[in-house]
């Protein structure tokens, strides 16, 4: 089956995995970024319904003058759900990405929406941006690929610049404590993957290549170092097969 073309104007179908290929390390380049609103929603289970929640999110939770920032944007999906929820001209939105191909691609879609709270593009790590004043953070499916050591350095700049009464989105893929349930679960997950078209080759060629570079961790692990890190409260709010969605607070 050939893949629709750009030109054709058409969502393109990630095919990325469906003939053999090596084995390599997945990365967010030019091919991935042609094809990522398919792949994103064909492999994250949920991820349609998270998006439009990440509105409602925003809109309960952000502060007037405050500052808003998607991290690991993207194609900007995220970050213009953000946008529709921010009800205040004097807010600012940030989204951050270090791949310059997908950033590319995210400035023509917020072009293409029209709606007047501008949106600034960082090509930065996330890790080092600079973050302050914020009301709203979102981190939906990014930490997952920032190295276990780092994630609560990572962490502890966002809570140090979330406002009282502020929140993080955080959405990840979670890794469980039983074999039992780790094994069910992925099961569960690869059901949804051939639901959605892909063939075992896609499944296990796309597996072997991000396990290297998109680790889950536990809930427990999650909450616990949320917590440390000075939110207050942490809910699970969404969770489908091994993908979960989670609100940290910081009181006001
Ligand atoms: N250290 C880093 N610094 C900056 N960006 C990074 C880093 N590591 C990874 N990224 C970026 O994080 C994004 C993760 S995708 C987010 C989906 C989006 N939020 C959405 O709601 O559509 C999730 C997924 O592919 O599963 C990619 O664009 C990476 O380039
Ligand atoms: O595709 C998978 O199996 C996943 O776990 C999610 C995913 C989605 C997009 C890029 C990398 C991983």
């Amino acid at each position: 089956m050939s893949n629709r073309t750009e030109d054709s104007g058409q969502p393109m179908t990630d095919r990325l995995f469906a003939t053999e290929r090596n084995p390599e390390d997945f990365r967010f380049d030019a091919s991935v970024a042609r094809v990522f609103p398919d792949m994103i929603r064909r492999s994250v289970p949920g991820y349609t319904t998270i998006i439009p929640m990440i509105e409602v999110i925003t809109e309960q939770y952000v502060q007037p003058g405050s500052n808003c920032y998607d991290l690991g944007c993207s194609l900007g999906a995220s970050t213009l759900a953000m946008r529709h929820g921010i009800p205040y001209r004097d807010c600012t939105l940030v989204g951050v990405d270090n791949s310059s191909d997908m950033l590319e691609r995210c400035q023509h879609h917020i072009a293409l929406d029209d709606h007047e709270l501008p949106v600034t593009l960082r090509c930065e790590d996330v890790q080092t941006t600079e973050l302050s004043k914020a009301s709203v953070t979102t981190l939906n499916f990014t930490l997952q690929f920032v190295e276990p050591p780092q994630r609560e350095a990572l962490l502890q700049r966002i809570a140090d610049a979330t406002l009282p009464g502020g929140v993080l989105i955080l959405s990840e893929k979670i890794r469980f404590e039983t074999d039992f349930e780790q094994d069910t679960q992925t099961c569960l997950h690869h059901e949804f993957k051939r639901a959605n078209g892909y063939s075992d080759l896609e499944i296990s060629q796309k597996r072997a290549a991000i396990e290297n570079i998109m680790i889950p961790e536990t809930l427990a692990k999650h909450r616990s170092r949320l917590q440390a890190v000075g939110f207050d409260e942490v809910l699970v709010w969404y969770q489908c097969f091994n993908f979960v969605s989670m609100l940290a607070i910081k009181k006001a």
